[in-house]
């Protein structure tokens, strides 16, 4: 008789994944991963914003499911059962040769566990990162979710259901669960079947199903809105997939010469089994060649908004493609990839999901810090080779794209213009690329005379592409402002973290389009793309006085005690004494601007946050890439995104966010770009300071999930060998304590502690316009505290000179900076010549 076999033991390697979290992770960094509690209830997307989601609710709905479960398994309950409780899937029987398929498919939510030591993963993992969302990817299991919006970005690079529930099929220890067939059909089965196709600068309602287009001409709303005199439906047959030559490529060739060389074969070894796996993945990819023919008809320019918005309510969300071959009414620009510019395999994966059918689709590349993702976007624009306007999120950025733009290709530079509040240029040919922010387009109210015939520039023309840079950080309301007043054919949606911590991540999908790709930050950093960090949680006791203080204080006053906890303090001047004797470069982030100013002023480092002015940033910054004497810099919030940060090889963070999963992701991001990345055994450094016994563990773990479930494992270190030893090490005496505990005592008594925390928001509009609103009660000195704090306290301010002060004074004998100073004068000079 054959044995049954059990699906709840026989998920490779979850045994050891969960020892390795264990030792690695220990604490509260545990990872979400396996058996994680995540529904799709607590995804990003909201019920109300997109009509498949309910039907992903019902497909998947527990109750439902249980039901089935009861009637069809009862039986196969046995005595072991009861430890997996709800999560016991022994009724679901394997296939028999479950052993070489890698997947494993939780029938409940959804969840997809993929063995990312199968040799099929790396086929496995192409094909989840198109249909699913990357939930977890450490070591040995990765998990993936399959939701509505992961299912239309699959539609979007021309997957059916079929293909979809097929591959996964085949991948899969068990068959495909009814109810996952049925979900992914449910959300299939309207997306992508009405494309959006701007030609020939006119606008058409595009799809397969000429039965589909019959009714929306009959609909109300849609069909008053087709142009008039035109033809009824035109048919034409559809693009071939995969004919496109995208720039810098290695063969330069589209979508499936990229997935043919990399397809690997069976290694010896293998068993048939496998191969056939193989053989299947392959045929299910020449399906994608057959051309169809496509059914049009042309609508009006104004209707456009109201038939997407229509066709949303007919549950047939609408997909933008732009067929930039065949647009002639458009200028071509002349713009290719330098010939020594390669991109590297991950950035042309990407690329091959937005051009995959030989047209652009809108839509978001999530790729990690450092990973490349402007040259993507240069990519982009050499491929459509049509008017590009770019937004970033800072005028520093702009000066950015546009040098990386003339860097990667041969772009005329009269074709870049760069708009900004100091620069109002256009270019000079009939098309060209502008970079802006998204603050100068978004500005409402009166503009300056240049401004506003620059935007009626922008606004008056078509744009080939828009390229949204850190879509993430830009307020929602601004970047539904600018793809509102500029007209482009497609979209492109850049950052390294699809993370917003309010609710507005999700309008990203209809506002530009779905997540095209996203990188395996592991696997980048194992390739020597990104640098390899050591994160870890160091665990800071805090000393008696101050939990004395923390237990009867209120909320407020306990976050500043917990980042003023002596004990925090000394650990990270032992951190930082370590790491610059190892010739690294440390960022001390700390969004309380008080704690800055005391751990900076008291270790004698440089700081900048918002207050600090632009040529006083410029100085330290210079300073802290150039000058080996300054090799720590403390920063506030406003380093997270707006500052343009000299390379550093190690972060310690003092006060966060809260629990932002996006802050945490951001600031590790700063390291990851350490060129020393592919030097030996290199490693890079994040250590997070956290008060013991405090509320700032629960938001320790929760802000490390995102990078948990990146792969990274978080040590705790509860002792830092050595410390005791450091000489100068800061209070060790119970008054020295004492005295600091009176300080932020008073400082929290003084009231003034509402501007302890920058307002990034108000950073973004500030930093853009270029005018620095004074915040106020913001300003802290040793002179304004003494008065309110009667002098004494406030001694080590006083006796401890500011660095920053020293450097501003220094500046002028040193003849370094005198050099850099010269050569910046060139460069600024050399551009306005340009
Ligand atoms: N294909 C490539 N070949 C060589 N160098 C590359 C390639 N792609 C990117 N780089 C280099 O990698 C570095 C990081 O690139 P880039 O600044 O675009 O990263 P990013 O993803 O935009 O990072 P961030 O999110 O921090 O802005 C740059 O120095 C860039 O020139």
């Amino acid at each position: 008789m054959p044995v049954k076999r059990k699906a709840s033991s026989t998920v490779k390697g979850a045994d050891k994944t969960k020892k390795d979290s264990v030792t690695s992770t220990p604490g509260p960094a545990t990872p979400r991963s396996i058996g994680s509690s995540d529904e799709y209830e607590s995804s990003d997307v909201t019920e109300s914003e997109d009509e498949a989601h309910k039907r992903v609710k019902t497909a998947l709905d527990i109750k439902e499911y249980k039901s089935k479960k009861v009637g069809s398994v009862g039986k196969a309950r046995d005595s072991a059962s009861h430890h997996f409780g709800d999560h016991d899937f022994s009724y679901l029987s394997l296939k028999p040769d479950h052993d070489n398929r890698p997947l494993w498919i939780d029938p409940q939510k959804g969840r997809i566990i993929l063995e990312s030591f199968s040799p099929l993963a790396t086929h496995a993992q192409d094909f989840l990162t198109t249909v699913a969302e990357p939930a977890s990817r450490p070591a040995f299991l990765h998990e993936y979710k399959l939701t509505p919006h992961s299912l239309y970005a699959a539609v979007s690079v021309g997957l059916d259901p079929k293909d979809i529930i097929n591959v996964l099929d085949r991948l899969s220890k068990i068959p495909v669960p009814d109810n996952i067939r049925n979900f992914i059909t449910s959300c299939t089965q309207s997306y992508g079947k009405v494309k959006l196709v701007l030609k020939n600068t006119k606008h058409y309602l595009e799809s397969s199903d000429p039965e589909m287009l019959q009714r929306l001409l009959k609909d109300e709303v849609i069909g008053p809105l087709r142009v008039q005199g035109a033809e009824d439906i035109t048919t034409t047959s559809a693009p071939k997939m995969g004919a496109l030559v995208i720039p810098g490529t290695k063969n330069a060739a589209g979508v499936q010469q990229a997935a043919a060389e990399q397809q690997k074969q069976p290694q010896e070894g293998e068993n048939v089994n496998q191969e056939d796996i193989f053989a299947t993945l392959n045929e299910d990819d020449d399906d994608e060649d057959d051309a169809d023919a496509v059914h049009a008809f042309e609508i009006v320019d104004e209707g456009v908004e109201h038939i997407q918005k229509r066709c949303l309510e007919l549950g047939l969300p609408v997909l933008e493609e732009y067929d930039f071959r065949n647009d002639d009414a458009n200028a071509t620009l002349d713009i290719d990839l330098k010939p020594t510019a390669q991109i590297r395999h991950y950035q042309e994966k990407s690329l091959s999901k937005m051009f995959g059918n030989g047209r652009a689709k809108s839509g978001l590349i999530v790729l990690p810090c450092g990973a490349g993702k402007t040259l993507v976007g240069i990519t982009a624009a050499c491929t459509i080779k049509k008017g590009v306007i770019i937004l970033c999120t800072s005028s520093m950025s702009v000066v950015q794209w546009r040098q990386e733009f003339l860097k990667w290709s041969n772009i005329n530079p009269n074709d870049i213009a760069v708009f900004t509040s100091d620069n109002k240029e256009k270019f000079t040919g009939n098309t060209g690329i502008i970079v802006t922010t998204y603050n100068m387009v978004a500005q409402k109210g009166k503009r300056s005379y240049d401004s506003q015939k620059m935007m009626d520039f922008l606004q008056g023309r078509e744009w080939g592409l828009m390229i949204l840079d850190e879509v993430h950080v830009a307020p929602a309301h601004m970047f539904r402002r600018v793809v509102s007043v500029i007209k482009t054919h497609s979209k492109l949606g850049l950052t390294a973290t699809l993370l917003r911590e309010d609710d507005k991540i999700s309008d990203l999908n209809f506002l530009i389009g779905p997540k095209l790709y996203e990188a395996n930050w592991m696997e980048l950093a194992e390739q020597g793309h990104i640098a390899r960090v050591q994160c870890a949680e160091v665990w800071c006791p805090m000393t008696t006085e101050f939990y004395q203080e923390y237990l009867n204080s209120n909320s407020k006053k306990q976050s500043l005690l917990w980042i003023m906890n002596p004990r925090k303090f000394q650990a990270c001047q032992f951190l930082i004494d370590y790491h610059e004797k190892r010739g690294d470069k440390i960022i001390v982030f700390s969004d309380n601007v008080y704690a800055l100013q005391v751990y900076a002023q008291k270790l004698k480092k440089v700081f900048i946050f918002g207050e600090t002015s632009n040529s006083e940033r410029l100085r330290i910054l210079e300073n802290f890439q150039h000058n080996e004497n300054i090799n720590t810099l403390f920063l506030s919030k406003i380093g997270d995104t707006s500052l343009d940060l000299p390379e550093a090889t190690c972060l310690i963070q003092i006060s966060s966010h809260f629990g932002s999963r996006r802050q945490e992701a951001q600031r590790l991001g700063r390291i990851l770009r350490a060129k020393r990345r592919n030097d030996e055994g290199f490693n890079a450094f994040f250590y997070s300071l956290v008060s013991k016994d405090t509320q700032e563990m629960v938001y320790s773990s929760k802000r490390q999930a995102f990078l948990v479930d990146q792969g990274y494992a978080f040590k705790v270190i509860t002792h830092l060998q050595g410390i005791e030893n450091l000489p100068d090490l800061a209070f060790t005496t119970p008054l020295e304590r004492k005295e600091l505990l009176s300080n932020v005592c008073i400082h929290d008594d003084s009231g003034d502690t509402a501007g302890d925390y920058e307002d990034v928001d108000d950073l973004f509009h500030r930093i853009d316009g270029g005018k620095r609103k004074k915040k106020k009660g913001a300003k802290r000195t040793a002179g304004t505290l003494s008065e309110l704090a009667g002098g004494q306290d406030m001694a080590y301010v006083e006796q401890n000179k500011s660095r920053n002060k020293e450097l501003k004074k220094k500046k002028e004998s040193n003849p370094f900076f005198k050099k850099v100073q010269r050569e910046q004068q060139k460069r600024r000079l050399a551009r306005d010549e340009e």
